[in-house]
């Protein structure tokens, strides 16, 4: 009975489970998130690569060690800090990109309502989205190449620093006259913030998603380039098939006709809904009411 007793004691008690709180389930799941979004992040990009090779060294490592293989192991320590520090470096785009993702996190944003009183303004007039529709079908029909960057959140001054300022209401007449063959600023892309034309010729950063049609060129790739880095909208007409694509969040949707884009554009246009409206005014009545009392 004695050595029953003492091995419960030795070897199953230890097994029984702690107590588990709210708090702790609360924090397996965000433990659990985090690391479903470090998968995915790194199966997306290069990082896939540089986790296989780091399980080729793992392996090598433990080859090394069973065997008392002392030089390599040496070499192996030597080298950590300096592999760290390299992996950083050659990442860096990744690491930048993977935080810019956090950002816009639509599932995270919301907690902190940091973009509320942005969401309040209408962000551009029936006007511009008409402006930029027609445009956009006008310079189709004629085959000439053309890249609007639409801002919505996240400011695009580091690319709209790249180009010629122009500031100027939009309106399809200016936008055609911009993307004209031989004129001095077809090159490159507009940027609209709300409902002004920033600036022209500006550069884009490319992407380096490689599951990219190869029968795509930099046009493109600047389109989706600048969609990856921030939650803008990209219009892009192809010179050479005079096909409409736009691209959103690093994903490129091609060949669109004209009620796709202006749907879209609707969609981020802000336009405040009847409701909305009344909902404000009653706020504000009743600040006033408790102002007075
Ligand atoms: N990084 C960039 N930023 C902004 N605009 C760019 C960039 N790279 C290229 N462009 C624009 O794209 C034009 C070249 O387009 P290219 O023919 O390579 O692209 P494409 O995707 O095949 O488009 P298209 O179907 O119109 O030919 C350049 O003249 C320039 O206006």
């Amino acid at each position: 009975m004695e050595t029953i007793i003492n091995f419960f004691e030795n070897y199953v008690a230890w097994l029984s489970f702690p107590r588990i709180q709210v708090t702790d389930i609360i924090e397996i799941l965000m433990i659990a998130f985090a690391i479903y979004h470090v998968i995915v992040w790194v199966k997306q990009t290069r990082a896939w690569m540089l986790v296989k090779g780091l399980i080729v060294l793992l392996i090598l490592w433990l080859i090394a060690s069973i065997l008392n293989l002392n030089v390599i192991l040496w070499i192996f320590f030597k080298s950590i800090n300096v592999g760290i520090t390299a992996v950083i470096i050659v990442f860096q785009p990744e690491f930048r990109k993977a935080l810019e993702q956090l950002g816009q996190n639509n599932l995270v944003m919301p907690l902190f309502n940091l973009n509320e009183s942005k969401d309040k303004n209408e962000r551009f007039s029936d006007q511009t989205v008409a402006g930029i529709v027609k445009a956009t079908f006008d310079l189709a029909k004629t085959k000439t190449g053309a890249l609007i960057v639409i801002e919505k959140e996240i400011p695009l001054n580091e690319f709209e620093k790249t180009g010629i300022a122009i500031d100027s209401l939009v309106s399809s007449q200016l936008l055609i006259n911009i993307f004209e063959h031989n004129t001095p600023l077809h090159d490159g892309a507009v940027i609209i913030r709300n409902n002004r034309l920033a600036a022209a010729t500006c550069y884009l950063p490319l992407t380096d998603n490689l599951h990219v049609s190869k029968d795509l060129g930099t046009r493109h790739r600047a389109g989706i380039g600048v969609s990856e880095a921030s939650d803008c909208l990209t219009v892009i007409v192809s010179e050479e098939t005079g096909k409409v694509s736009i691209a959103i969040g690093g994903t490129l949707i091609r060949n669109v006709d004209g009620d796709y884009l202006r749907n879209k554009l609707i969609a981020i246009q802000n336009k405040p809904v009847e409701g909305n409206n009344k909902k404000v005014k009653l706020w504000k009545g009743r600040t006033k009411i408790t102002k007075k009392s």
